[in-house]
C-alpha cells in the first residue's frame, strides 16, 4: 500500500520547508501542488484573496469547515494575531492526522484548534465545548453540498452576529448553486464574488464574500 497525497504533501514540508516558518510551509506546498500533484488547498491565487480578508476582518474567533491538509488553516493562522483563535473541523482521521503534523510543522499550533469529526454534530457544540459566543469569519471549503446546511446551522446555533462574515471557496467549480442562491438572495446577507481560479489552474472559480446582517 503506497503513501497517500496528503502523505505526499506532508513529506514535502518536512523535506523542504524551514520548521516553525508558516510561509515557507504554504509556499512548499504550493510548489508541490503545482509541479508535482493536484491537491484541493485553496493554492496561492485564492489564498491571497483570503489573506487580504482574514487581514480586513481581524477575526478573534474563526471557523474553517475542512481542514483537509491544513494548507488554509497554516495560511489563515500565519495572518492571525498571538490571542486569536482559528477552530478548524475535519472529519477524515488520516486528513486530520496529516493537518496536525502540517500545522505543528509551521509552528502555528497554539492559534489553531482541530476538531475531529463532522461539522454537523460539532457546530451545535461549539458554544458549550470551546465557549464560542460567535464567530467572526468563517471560511468554508469542505463538501460543497454541506456549505448551505451548515450555513443554516450556525444561523440556528446562534453562531452568527450581525457583521460576522463567510468566505466560501470554489462557488464557481466545482460549484456551491444552492449556497450562492441563498446568501445572493436572502435579505439577512449582503454577498461579494471575488473572481479568480481553481487552485493552480487556468480554470475560473472564486469566493464569495457574506456579511451576516442579523
Ligand atoms: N461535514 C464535514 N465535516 C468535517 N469535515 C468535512 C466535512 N465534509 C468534508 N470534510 C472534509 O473537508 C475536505 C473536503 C473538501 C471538499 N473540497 C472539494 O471537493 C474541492 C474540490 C475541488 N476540485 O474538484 O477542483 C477544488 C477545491 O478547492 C475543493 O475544495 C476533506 O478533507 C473532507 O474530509
Ligand atoms: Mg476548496
Amino acid at each position: 500500500t503506497g503513501s497517500t497525497r496528503p502523505e505526499r504533501i506532508l513529506a514535502a514540508v518536512q523535506r523542504k520547508a524551514t520548521k516553525g516558518d508558516a510561509r515557507s510551509v504554504v509556499n512548499t506546498i504550493d510548489q508541490y501542488c503545482r509541479y508535482q500533484e493536484w491537491a484541493m488547498n485553496v493554492g496561492d491565487e485564492k489564498g491571497a484573496i483570503l489573506d487580504s480578508i482574514v487581514c480586513e476582518v481581524k477575526p478573534s474567533v474563526m471557523l474553517e469547515l475542512g481542514t483537509y491538509c491544513g494548507y488554509s488553516t497554516v495560511r489563515i493562522a500565519s495572518m492571525l494575531p498571538p490571542n486569536a483563535r482559528l477552530l478548524t473541523l475535519e472529519f477524515n482521521p488520516a486528513y486530520a492526522a496529516v493537518a496536525r503534523q502540517v500545522i505543528a510543522w509551521a509552528g502555528v499550533e497554539d492559534k489553531v484548534v482541530l476538531i475531529e469529526g463532522p461539522s454537523g454534530d460539532w457546530i451545535p457544540k461549539m458554544k458549550e465545548e470551546f465557549g464560542v459566543t460567535s464567530f467572526d469569519l468563517v471560511f468554508l471549503d469542505h463538501w460543497k453540498d454541506r456549505y448551505l446546511p451548515d450555513t443554516k446551522l450556525m444561523e440556528e446555533c446562534g453562531l452568527l452576529r450581525t457583521g460576522s462574515i463567510l468566505l466560501a471557496d470554489n462557488v464557481i467549480c466545482p460549484g456551491t448553486p444552492e449556497y450562492l442562491e441563498y446568501v445572493r438572495g436572502s435579505p439577512r446577507y449582503e454577498s461579494k464574488y471575488f473572481r479568480s481560479h481553481l487552485e493552480y489552474t487556468r480554470v475560473e472559480d472564486g469566493l464569495e464574500k457574506s456579511v451576516f446582517l442579523g
